[in-house]
Formats: C-alpha cells, structure tokens, sequence
C-alpha cells in the first residue's frame, strides 16, 4: 500500500497544460544604484528565459538581488544596460497593459476598504464595469477560500487571510503573470505550509506563469518548475535548475529522496559561492 501511495505522490496528474510561449527574456542586462557611498551593483550580467505556465523561484542570500531583478520585470527599476521582454514587449508596456499582478511581503491592503473593496481597485483604476469587478472578485475571493469574508476589513483578519486577499487582489484583473515577493515570509510554518498548497492549486487551476521569491529552499524545491539561484556582490545567476519533481506537489513529497536531492543541489550552489566568496 505504502509504494501506492507514494508512487501516486510522484505522478504527474493528468493537467492539460496550454502550449508554452516565452513569458519573460532578459538579456545581458545589469542594474548600478548610484548612492553616496560608491555605486551598488545589484544585477550583473542577467541572462534568462521564463516560459509560460512555469513557476519560477530566485533564491539567494540577503542582498543578492532577488527583489531588484523582480521589480526590473515589473517596470518598477529600470536596468542600467541590458534588455527585458515581458510576453514579447518591453516591461513598460507590460506594466500599462496589466499584464502583471504583484503580490508584497506584507499585504498591503487599505485598513478602510473592506476585503471586496480592495479586490476592487487595481479594476476601479482601470475603469471596469461594475458588472465585471463582481464578477471577477467573487470568482478569485472563492478560489482562495475568503468568499465568507468579503465584508470583513483587513484587521478582522489573520495574517495569512490577509495574504489570500491581496493575491485575489492581483488576481482580479486576470494577468497571465504573477510576481510575489516573498509574500508568506512573515507567517508562520503552518500557515505557510498551507499557503503554499494553495497558491500551487491555485497555479494550476490558472496557469499562470509565476516569479516568486523566497529565502527558503524547502519553499523553492516545493513550488517551482525551476529554481534560479543568485548570487550577491554583485547580484548574479549561479544556476538555473529544472526540478525533476511533478508540477503539482503535496507537502508529503517533503518526505522523498527526490526533494532533499533538489534541496541539496540548491544548497551546494549557494554554498559553492561562499566558498568562493
Ligand atoms: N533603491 C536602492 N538604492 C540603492 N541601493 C539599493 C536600492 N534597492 C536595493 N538596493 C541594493 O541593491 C542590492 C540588492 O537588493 P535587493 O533588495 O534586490 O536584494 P534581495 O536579494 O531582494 O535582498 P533580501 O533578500 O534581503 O530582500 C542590495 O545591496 C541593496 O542594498
């Protein structure tokens, strides 16, 4: 029973997973903070390729630039040299055609909105009907389990609540991209266990293309598709790698060889640059 029940752990169920385009090309492409204290090189040299329905992690030490390169992606930095496509126009474009949702550390939801009003802004700002902008908040409150709580304001609401509700936020206007910048960092083990089960449900059932970032290496090895992992000093690419695991994952799989093998070969990336450092 015992080899069923792991082998069903490691099979792909039966997604039917739409063509691949790609979602996001950066090319040479390197970014220099001036400050009074010498200029800061947070990206060098960043050369990658993010396909459509993956689900990317960066990793890396504090400061390496995992935050900077999402903001670049989201038009929020511009790059000092290089170029970026995002879905085959460049990130302004992207960012006024909201083809992006960004999802924060913390939730920063307004504390005198309630959880639909929220929902509501990025498609009030946009000038969507009100016909649509329920429609839309019903369908993304109920996909992440707060359709009970959409008269609730922020502060009635625990800190993972909080957190579904902004990624409903970013969902709302159905963008094929989500960036999240380490959204579960501040909740703890429990929650974020469950948070992440979730948005990888929520990922299949959307199919969206995902850039997240994260600290955690079991979070990385659990979510992505692939694992790109930095550097700092200057923010670099150590290595890109594609996880073996299936897409979809169940916490238990934390339990197999497979997922400690990704884990390690994280780790001894990252270690590897220290070594050299
Ligand atoms: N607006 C800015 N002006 C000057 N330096 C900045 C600015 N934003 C970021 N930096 C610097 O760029 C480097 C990369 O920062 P970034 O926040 O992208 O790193 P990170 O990997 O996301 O770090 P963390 O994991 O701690 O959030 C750091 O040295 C940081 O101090």
């Amino acid at each position: 029973m015992l080899a069923v029940a792991e082998q069903t752990t490691l099979t792909e169920p039966s997604l039917t997973v739409k063509p691949k385009r790609e979602m996001i090309s950066v090319q040479d492409l390197s970014l220099v903070f001036p400050s009074k204290d010498g200029d800061v090189h947070a990206l060098s040299n960043i050369n990658l390729s993010i396909k459509s329905g993956d689900f990317i992690s960066f990793i890396g030490p504090s400061g390496c630039g995992k935050t900077t390169l999402l903001r670049v992606i989201a038009d929020l930095e511009r790059p000092t040299s290089g170029s970026l496509k995002v879905n085959g126009t460049d990130a302004e474009d992207a960012r006024l055609n909201r083809l992006y949702g960004y999802v924060f550390q913390a939730p920063a939801l307004l504390p005198w909105r309630n959880i639909k009003q929220n929902c509501a802004l990025p498609m009030e700002i946009s000038k969507q009907s009100d016909a649509h902008k329920n429609k839309q908040i019903d369908k993304y409150l109920q996909m992440v389990g707060l359709q009970d709580f959409h008269n609730k304001f922020p502060w009635q609401l625990s800190g993972g609540m909080q957190q579904r509700a902004s990624i409903a936020r970013a969902l709302c206007l159905n963008p094929d991209l989500l960036l999240m910048d380490e959204p579960f960092g501040a909740l703890d083990e429990i929650t974020r266990d469950h948070m992440n089960i979730e948005l990888l449900r929520i990922w299949s059932e959307t199919q969206k293309t995902v850039v997240f970032v994260t600290h955690s290496i079991d979070e990385a090895v659990l979510l992505s598709t692939h694992i790109v992992v930095m550097s700092p000093r200057p923010g670099r690419i150590l290595k890109v790698i594609e996880s073996p695991l299936p897409r979809l994952k169940t916490l238990a799989l934390r339990d197999r060889p497979e997922f400690h093998a990704l884990a390690s070969e994280i780790r001894s990336a990252l270690a590897h640059e220290h070594a050299i450092d």
